[in-house]
This record gives structure tokens, sequence and C-alpha cells, in this order.
């Protein structure tokens, strides 16, 4: 079919239409549509957008999503069922559902689209969001039957309606022969030679491995659930264990994680009760070993692992990790865990550490993480798994982070009951307030996601990740571009406040998060890191954390630099994009000459001025231990020009004034180089300056004062790359 040059894709619309809809589309809650499209003009326009998809090259699009409304709680068999006719525009009514027969394969991309008929014979263009449909796997199949709960009409940009499905919980998908299905649709869709054919497991289990080697995972688990169907009745207790043993890897890929625990459970015992010297062991008992995989710890007081082969092992060990295994010592290899991360995995098979910290209400940041014990400069105070952190495999971040990682954080909520109290305590910025709040338990009921929550925790809890944070400081992105980042959300980080002087900074490798000490915390302190890096501005800066997270930073720096006047904040303004725009004008001429450093350096000073105390307030100065980041970025140039130049003593001076303006206020003295008070903000220009300082003192001979510059800056290497991977290299290259 050639396509019109009209055809406009209002499947994909752009966010922009959506965002205007929302704001300025005129309210037709409660009404039904004035008029409806016929079959044949929405079959027509589906195939039109099928074609245009096949294609390929759809635009990324950010995702938009409607005004919140609660997921539907009710059983579909309690549900009151009514048809397209009954339908209201955005009135919802929680007891209702509606059947659907799906008429053509679904459009999917960002969402699923597909048009369905109801028992009456009307039709409807459907889109279920936030679904884990894949072209290759649909859900919404052609000839299939579903039911929606709590269906409306919802407006579309181009004037249309359609019924939009946001909560994918509220999406039942009948399996062929289920007797939901109305009589008069019953017949088709049945592949009876299909059946006879492949009566027995054998057939089963081929024809799943088949569906599996083609990732259509889905009708692979129906398969090898058909194949266990028929064992029910002609018991063979290997192809039984074979047959778990496969849904179990299915169900992992699908992270259906609590699945795929029944499943290995249901397997060991299996195996167990099958080998003679087994049969009365404790893992004969599928709840036995079902707990064992949900315990959470390296234990296995009923010796299971070894007594298991290694195909059952592996898989044991890949679902104690998805779930979580907690460690009480901090004892990781880094090197080996670093060697793991590459462009096909992310992965790290590694235990999470949080026994040291605690959560605790805070006085006026809400909940916190607090340590319980002292922590000294550089020590590790939790290490975590993730949650979620898509990407894997595809070598390239994705262009949608954030839509990512949401899609991914709904998909493993709706499986896995086991892991939904945990993301649920987490804030979301009041949403949870009245008709919203959670069951009582904690649990959003059975698969039921609300997907509004989830994505307002995701917001203001998720991380933005490179592969590992040792990437970002051994080949930094080249400048003016973005680093390779993904979105990524660990549960138990989320609870860290932010403070502009922090006293801990994350680091990731893979999908492992480390937070490790900037200054020493004494036990009961409650542990903070940036969330993002302070503007040197303060308006800008609390902008920024009002914007993201909803609240204004009152840390010592904010509270000092929000009380400088309007004229001076302008004026430090104003004197640092110049030295900047002179730093700048220099680095495109090339080379720097002895002048041009001098002019920088009269700059400095005078911005430098701009810090010190008014004579009217008897020489207190308010930063005195506090950062003055208007005079990092030229101070870090000084330092480097003066090295350029060979000039030790100058390298040494700008580069101890690069601390200094970072908040850490170092000495020498009695020949030893000493820290004498930290803000905590510790970054890869700290440990350049501590580099510099190490060459310098060598040249000048001083091998004590340089012996303890490169210690430091060993510590803070580690601190902020999470291991001591290419930190030999780091230092000392040129
Ligand atoms: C990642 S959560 C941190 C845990 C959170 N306090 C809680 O109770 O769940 C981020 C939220 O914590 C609060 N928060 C974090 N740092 C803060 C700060 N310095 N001052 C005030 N509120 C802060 C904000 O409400 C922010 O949206």
């Amino acid at each position: 079919m050639i396509l019109p040059k009209t055809f406009r894709n209002t499947y994909e619309e752009a966010p922009e239409r959506l965002q205007a809809l929302l704001k300025n589309g005129k309210n037709e809650t409660g009404s039904k549509p004035s008029a409806r499209i016929s079959r044949a003009t929405l079959l027509r326009d589906h195939e039109a957008h099928l074609q245009r998809l096949a294609e390929g090259n759809l635009p990324v699009k950010n995702m938009i999503l409607p005004l919140p409304y609660p997921p539907a709680r009710i059983k579909f068999n309690d549900a009151r069922c009514i048809l397209l006719d009954d339908l209201k525009i955005n009135e919802r009514s929680r007891n209702t559902a509606i059947l659907f027969r799906i008429l053509t394969a679904p459009y999917i991309h960002s969402a699923s689209t597909t048009i369905v008929e109801d028992v009456s014979g009307n039709v409807a263009r459907l889109t279920v969001c936030n679904l884990e449909d894949s072209i290759v796997d649909p859900i919404l199949l052609e000839g299939g039957v579903v039911a929606v709960k709590q269906p409306c009409w919802s407006v579309l940009a181009d004037g249309g309606y359609q019924v939009r499905v946001d909560h994918p919980c509220d999406l039942v998908v009948l399996d062929e022969g289920s007797e939901d299905v109305p009589e008069e649709w019953m017949a088709e869709g049945v592949d009876e030679g299909q059946k006879e054919e492949g009566s027995d497991s054998g057939y089963w289990k081929k024809e799943g491995d088949r569906m599996f080697l083609t990732k259509k995972f889905r009708r692979a688990l129906d398969c090898y659930n058909h194949g266990l169907a028929y064992l029910a009745t002609h018991p063979t207790p290997a192809l039984s264990i074979d047959l778990h043993r496969k849904k179990c890897g299915v169900n992992i890929v699908l992270l259906r994680l609590d699945d795929a625990a029944h499943d290995l459970s249901l397997a060991i015992s299996l195996h167990a009760s099958s080998t003679p010297s087994l049969s009365t062991a404790p893992m004969a008992n599928p709840s036995t070993v079902k707990s064992w995989l949900h315990n959470h710890s390296t234990a296995d007081p009923d010796d299971i692992a070894p007594s298991i082969p290694k195909s059952l092992k592996d898989l044991a060990a890949r679902i104690k990790f998805d779930l979580g295994i907690y460690t009480e010592t901090p004892n990781y290899d880094l090197p080996l865990i670093s060697s793991y991360v590459g462009p096909l995995t992310l992965h790290v098979d590694a235990a999470t550490y949080i026994s040291s910290t605690s959560v605790q209400p805070t006085q006026s940041h809400g909940r916190g993480l607090f340590a319980s014990r002292a922590f000294e400069v550089g020590e590790l105070i939790c290490a975590e798994k993730a949650f979620v952190l898509p990407g894997l495999g595809d070598g390239t971040a994705a262009p949608r982070p954030g839509a990512l990682l949401f899609k991914e954080l709904v998909q493993k909520l709706r499986w896995n009951g086991s892991l939904r109290r945990e993301f649920f305590e987490l804030g979301d910025g009041g949403y949870a307030m009245g008709e919203y709040e959670e069951d009582e338990d904690g649990d959003e009921g059975e698969g039921v996601v609300d997907v509004f929550r989830t994505e307002l925790i995701r917001r203001y809890n998720c991380f933005s990740v490179p592969p590992t944070s040792a990437s970002l400081v051994t080949s930094p992105p080249p400048p003016n571009s973005n680093p390779e980042l993904r979105n990524g959300f660990w549960i138990h980080a989320s609870y860290v406040n932010h403070s502009c002087l922090p006293n801990s900074i994350r680091t990731f490798i893979g999908d492992m998060h480390f937070l490790r000490a900037t200054r020493a915390i004494a036990k009961g302190e409650e542990i903070t890191h940036q969330y993002i890096s302070p503007d040197i501005d303060i308006e800008e800066r609390q902008e920024k954390y009002r914007g993201g997270w909803g609240f204004e930073c009152d840390c010592k720096l904010c509270v000092v630099d929000g009380s400088i006047s309007e004229e001076a904040r302008k004026e430090r303004e104003r004197r640092f994009e110049g030295l900047r725009s002179m730093v700048g004008k220099l680095g495109e001429r090339g080379a720097t000459t002895i002048t041009a450093i001098k002019k920088i350096a009269r700059g400095l000073r005078e911005l430098e001025a701009l810090y010190s105390p008014p004579a009217t307030d008897g020489g207190a100065d308010p930063y005195a231990e506090l950062p003055r980041l208007a005079l990092v970025h030229p101070s870090l140039f000084l330092a480097e020009a003066w090295r350029g130049v060979k000039n030790t003593e100058r390298t040494i001076e700008y580069a101890t004034k690069l601390l200094r303006n970072f908040g850490i206020v170092t000495s020498v003295k009695g020949g030893r180089f000493k820290v004498e008070s930290c803000s905590g903000l510790i970054n890869v220009e700290g440990v350049r300056a501590l580099k510099y300082l190490t060459e310098a003192y060598t040249l000048k001979g001083e091998g004590q004062l340089a012996e303890d510059c490169i210690g430091l800056a060993r510590v803070w290497y580690v601190i902020i790359t999470g291991a001591e991977v290419g930190m030999q290299d780091f230092l000392s290259s040129r």
C-alpha cells in the first residue's frame, strides 16, 4: 500500500501535543463521544500505521502520562461487564470491565495499539501502555480475547477517542478456551490440529525451546505449561524437572523472579524426591527450597546447593542474587567485580551490604540514612545491587533512560509480590495520600501496580549512572558531549538525602552502587551525598533542587551563600564569567604565556576579595572552612598553567588553593601534609590537585610531603571511582 503524503502518525503523537491536550483539551468528562469512526476506517488507518512502523526509524518520544487514576482492585470475575456503548469520556467505574476481541496485529512502540470489538460488534481503538510487549512476542494477539477493567473513553490529540489502559494490571488476557470467552468468539483461534499433533510433553518441550530461541518467551511458557499438564497424568520426573527448569529460565528473562523461584523449587524438590539418597531430605519439600531461594542469605543449612546438578545450582544462584543477598561484611574483590562489567553486561553477582546504616526520621528532610557505626575517610558505608538497571547488552545508553527504567520497574513490580512492599515504602512526593493509599500490608495487592505512583517514586529516587564511575575519570567524554548514562534504581540508597557538603560519595560498578565516606563520620550521624554538584549561584542551585526533588537545601554552604546580598552575588557571577571567558580564549590560542597566566591570577585575586569578610564584621569569615565555588575553575586553570610552565612553587600554591576552594583546608607543618578540615567535596579535580602537589614536592626533594599527598590521592581516587582499578595510570600520567 502506498501511504498518502498526508499520513500522520496519530499513534505516536509528539509529546507537546499530548501535553497541550492535557492542559487545554476541552473538558468532556462524563459525556459520550459525539461520533465514532467506522470499523473499515479504523482498520485501514491501523494498517497504514503498521506499515509505517515496519519502515522503521520512528522518532524517540518522551513519555507523557495522563492525569493519574488508581488501578482497579476488583477481580475480573467480580466485575460488572459493560459494552462500548456504556463507556463515558474520562470517567471510570472501578467495578466494571469490558470484553474485547482483538481484530488486528498490534502496533507496538512506546505503547501497544490495536483495533478491538466488543461482544455487540462495536469497534474501537485500544491502547495499552506500560506493557512488557514486544513485536516478536506480542501480548495483544490478533484473534485473542482480553478484558479491560474500569474502561472509559480517552480523548486523542486529533479529536478522536480510544480506550486507553495505563495500569497493565487493568488488562486481563484470557486464555484460549477460558470459560470467560464468549461462545461466539470461541471457535476461531483455537488450533485443534496443533493440539492433536502436540499432545505429548516431548512435543511441547521442543516447541517451547523453539519459541524461546526466537525470543517468544510468553509462548515458550505456554508450551512448557502444556507439557507439564500432560505430565500430570503421565508422570516422568526427569522431564518434569527439565520443564520446570526451562520455565524458571524463561521467567528470569521476563523478570518474574517469584515465578522463577516457584518453578525452581519444584524442579529441585522433584530432583530430591526422585533421588534415593535425597528423598527424605528437607529439600524434597518445595516450600523449604522456596524459602531458601527467598532468604536473602548465602547460608544453606540444608545443603541444597551441593546436592543439586550444576544447571539447577546456577539458576538458584541467579535467582538469589537477583532477589538480593545481604552480607554483614563489606569484603568485595573490587578489581574482579569491575572486570565483570563490559559492553555486554552491567550485572554483577555481588551481595548487598547495608547493615552498618539504618533508615530513620530526620528533623526536616523526611527519612534519611544514618551511620550505625563510625566510618573513616574512604571507608565503604554501604554497597547495594540494583533493584533495576536496564540497558543490558545494547552497549549504548538509551535515548530515553527514564522511560526504559520506568517500564522495567513496572514489569518487575507487577510480577514480584515479594519485592513490592520495599519499593512502595519509598518517597513519592505525596502521591500516596487518601484514595491512592496502598493496602494495609504495604503490598499493592496481587499484581496491582499503580504506574503513576511508580513513576513518581522513580523520578524522586532514581540515579543517572555510567557503566562504571571509573570510566568517567579514566576516559572522560569529550567536552560538550554527554557521558553514556543510564537510569537505575537502588532502594536503600534512595533514603540518602542531599547535601552540598556531603559526607559520602556514590559510585557505580555495573549494577553495584557503593557509598564511601569523604570525611570521618561519627556513629549516629546522617549520611548525605550530592544529588547533583552545586551550581555556583545559590538561586540557580536551589531552583534545580526545587524542580528536581521539591526541596531547598539548607546546608551550611547554602545558608552562607544565601545570606549575601543580591548585588554581591551578581558581582561574583559577573567576574567569574569574565575570568571563564578569558580562560576559554587562552585555551583556543594554545600556548599560555606567563603574562596571560598572571592576568588570570590577578582576576582570581579580585574574585577572592569578594569572598572576604566585610571589615565591619570583626573579621569573622563565614567561608572559613567552606567551599568558594566561583574560585574553583580559575584556581584549577592556574594550578595547571603553572605546572605547564614548570613553576613548582606556583603549582603548589594554586593546587593548595584549589583544594581550599573546594572547602578542603590543608596545612604543611613539621614536614607533613595534613587535611585540617574537609567539606566533603571530594572529586576528580581534587585528586588532580594532590597529584600536582606530589609531583611538585618530589621536584623540590620534599619526599615526605610527596608521600603524604600521593597517599591521600589514592584514598580519594577509590572514593570517587569505587575501586583501585585504573588508579596507577591515572596518578602517573602527565
Ligand atoms: C531520594 S529521597 C531521600 C529520602 C527521603 N527523605 C524520604 O523520606 O524518603 C529524595 C527526597 O528527600 C527530600 N530531601 C532530600 N534532600 C533534602 C534536603 N537537603 N533538604 C530537604 N529535603 C531533602 C526531598 O523531599 C526529596 O524529594
